[in-house]
């Protein structure tokens, strides 16, 4: 990890399946001020969890961007492990199984009305091999965790129904929608229903939070990049469309992120995956080419009206940065780092699973108080 502005000396970094026991931490009176960075599906998720595991903890969220302006509000929310890196395989697999048994838990509440959260049936299609498909949210970790339902293999006779092939392999299978528009708004009445408060401040560095707090969690996404010099975190752009076609009632996923996925009252329609691309501009061409590719395998969407369009920057990385760093300020002053960034195309999958697992470590250093 780059060491950042000359000033911040990193002590020690743990990363979470270790242990966290060697880590005392002291503050001054009973209550422990923790403050989240990031007010996206990462800093909320990870607030709610503290708030719930941690009951004496104060917790702020500092954020230059809240609600609609965020990465995650524009995301649609298909319950889709894609790309997970082999390098923390262990612990990703233990968020998405945290993230799941909480998703599906929710899914047959009252409540999943008011976070968004509904069964979605679909297919994924590939023109490549029988591993792309089985890797397009299934086969990253077996179905029964990840509560995968209904997964079979279309047979050669079933694919060749499909419009826009020849399909080479396809499969059926329902998963979750966790719509993050819907989800987000929810979290944020949780957090703020639990004493939470927030502070919309764009933050220069980490040692402005010296004094303030005594555990800090670094869920700032692709603001990493400058927040904490992480020069491994890099954008990938997406573009989408929302459609108003509800007729379309199964998801639709091809290879090369092309997709259409119905949310409560559009249908997104996508996509792209452009690495290190900074443009937030939307692109005639992109949408073009994700429309017709759509098109070809479900003819009906070219009548539907596109209602909104939008364009997004996923916080890419090599891995997710899920571990404590003991950061050391001018004055001897030590900080608590909690990171939990980098989720690239998978923020909203993760986002309940790495949120507990923050929260278990701010429990540690509570204990070890
Ligand atoms: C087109 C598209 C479709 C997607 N679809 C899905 C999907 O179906 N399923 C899925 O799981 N994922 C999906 N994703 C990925 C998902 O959107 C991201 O992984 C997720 O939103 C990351 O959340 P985050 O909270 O880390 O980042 P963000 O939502 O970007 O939030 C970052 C927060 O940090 C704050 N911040 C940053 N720097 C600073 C600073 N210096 N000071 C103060 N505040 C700061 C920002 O203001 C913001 O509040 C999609 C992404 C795109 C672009």
């Amino acid at each position: 990890m780059d060491v950042v502005a000359n000033t911040v000396v990193v002590i020690r970094t743990i990363s979470f399946s270790q242990s966290v026991d060697s880590f005392t931490l002291s503050y001054v009176g009973s209550t422990m001020r923790v403050a989240i960075v990031g007010a996206g599906v990462i800093g909320l998720s990870s607030a709610v969890c503290i708030q719930s595991e941690v009951p004496g903890a104060e917790v702020t969220i500092i954020a230059e961007l809240t609600d609609v302006h965020t990465t995650s509000d524009g995301a649609a929310g298909f319950f889709h492990p894609g790309h997970i890196s082999a390098d923390n395989a262990a612990d990703a697999r233990q968020w998405l199984k945290d993230s799941a048994e909480h998703f599906w838990k929710l899914c047959y509440t009252e409540d999943a009305v008011d976070y968004g959260i509904f069964e979605m049936s679909g297919y994924a299609f590939s023109n490549t091999n029988w591993d792309v498909v089985e890797k397009m949210g299934h086969e990253t970790v077996p179905d029964g965790e990840l509560g995968v339902k209904n997964y079979r293999r279309l047979t050669d006779s079933e694919l060749s129904k499909f419009s826009g092939g020849p399909w080479r392999c396809g499969a059926f299978k329902t998963t979750l929608i966790t719509e993050p528009r819907i989800m987000m708004v929810q979290l944020n009445k949780q957090f703020l229903a639990n004493n939470g408060s927030f502070l919309r401040q764009k933050l220069d560095s980490l040692a402005d939070l010296v004094g303030q707090f005594d555990v800090v969690v670094n869920c700032s996404g692709l603001g990493a990049r400058t927040l904490v010099g992480d020069k491994s975190v890099y954008p990938i752009r997406g573009q989408v469309a929302r459609l108003n076609a509800p007729w379309l009632k199964h998801f639709y996923h091809v290879e090369h992120d092309i997709y259409m996925l119905p949310n409560r009252d559009a249908v997104v329609v996508g996509g792209c995956r452009q690495e290190n691309n900074w443009s937030t501009e939307l692109c005639d061409a992109d949408r073009e080419h994700f429309l017709k590719k759509n098109a070809e395998l479900f003819p009906s969407i070219k009548r539907a009206p596109i209602v909104r369009e939008w364009v997004g920057l996923r916080p890419g990385r090599p891995t997710v940065r899920l571990e404590l760093e003991e950061m050391q300020f001018p004055g001897d002053k030590v900080l608590p780092v909690i990171h939990n960034y980098g989720h690239g195309g998978n923020g909203i999958t993760l986002s309940w699973g790495c949120g507990r697992h923050v929260a278990r470590i701010v429990q540690q250093l509570e204990q070890n108080k």
